[in-house]
């Protein structure tokens, strides 16, 4: 049975003294929020990094469970139905969710765990965990944005054109956002992430 624990408040209780807490970082494909995240965890490995589950094909290179949990549409699907995402959203023609147990889990017992979302999913968690801090990742600009995906050169030409297109209106949501950061220096950005976390 799926179980539901309350973490809308970040004061400390007698079961967890030290409650964790859901860091949501989001922004538009290809502004390098993997890039940070995974500078993050190499930094910070107290953190909790929240893999995803998608219906995406992999990348030559991802790995099942440790980038994402690749699994078919009529699987998750399913997943939703039983209610097993604390969030999820259609990107590009494809599914992308957060599993809802694991990550209360890591959060009840005390965890800063970061969820790397697109916007929808991040609005999802804005909206059911108020005590989220979210984090807005931001590109010097819509042109070094699109170098930044086809440098990646990993995306098909459609692909890429979608993610351009959906960025330009993403990036409007930014001020939804408790923080903005601009990824154009990444060490900059990661110091602006610290302080936003530990500051
Ligand atoms: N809502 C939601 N978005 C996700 C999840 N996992 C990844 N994403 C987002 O889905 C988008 C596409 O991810 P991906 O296909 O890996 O491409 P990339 O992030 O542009 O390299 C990105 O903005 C991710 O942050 C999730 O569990 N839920
Ligand atoms: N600050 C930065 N300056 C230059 N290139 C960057 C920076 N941050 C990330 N990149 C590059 O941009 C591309 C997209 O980054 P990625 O982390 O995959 O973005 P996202 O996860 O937001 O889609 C990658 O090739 C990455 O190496």
């Amino acid at each position: 049975m799926m179980q539901v624990l309350p973490i809308q408040s970040d004061a400390p209780t007698k079961e967890s003294p030290c409650p964790g807490r859901l860091i949501v970082l989001t922004g538009p494909s290809g502004v390098g929020k993997g890039t940070l995240m995974q500078e993050m965890l190499k930094r910070h490995p107290e953190l909790y990094y929240s893999v995803s589950v998608t219906t995406r094909s992999p990348r030559p290179g991802e790995i099942n469970g440790e980038n994402y949990y690749f699994i078919s549409r009529s699987k998750f699907e399913q997943l939703v139905e039983q209610g097993e995402f604390l969030e999820w959203a259609e990107f590009a023609g494809n599914y992308y969710g957060t599993p809802r147990e694991a990550v209360l889990n890591q959060v009840q017992s005390g965890k800063l765990v970061v969820l790397e979302i697109e916007l929808e999913g991040a609005r999802q968690i804005r909206a059911s965990f108020p005590s989220a801090l979210s984090i807005f990742i931001l590109p010097p600009s819509l042109n070094e944005l699109e170098s930044r995906i086809r440098g990646r050169a990993q995306d098909s030409e459609e692909a890429i054109a979608r993610r351009l297109y959906r960025a330009q209106a993403e990036i409007q949501a930014a001020d939804e956002f408790d923080v903005q950061i601009v990824n154009d220096d990444l060490e900059t950005a990661l110091q602006g992430i610290e302080a936003t976390l530990f500051g």
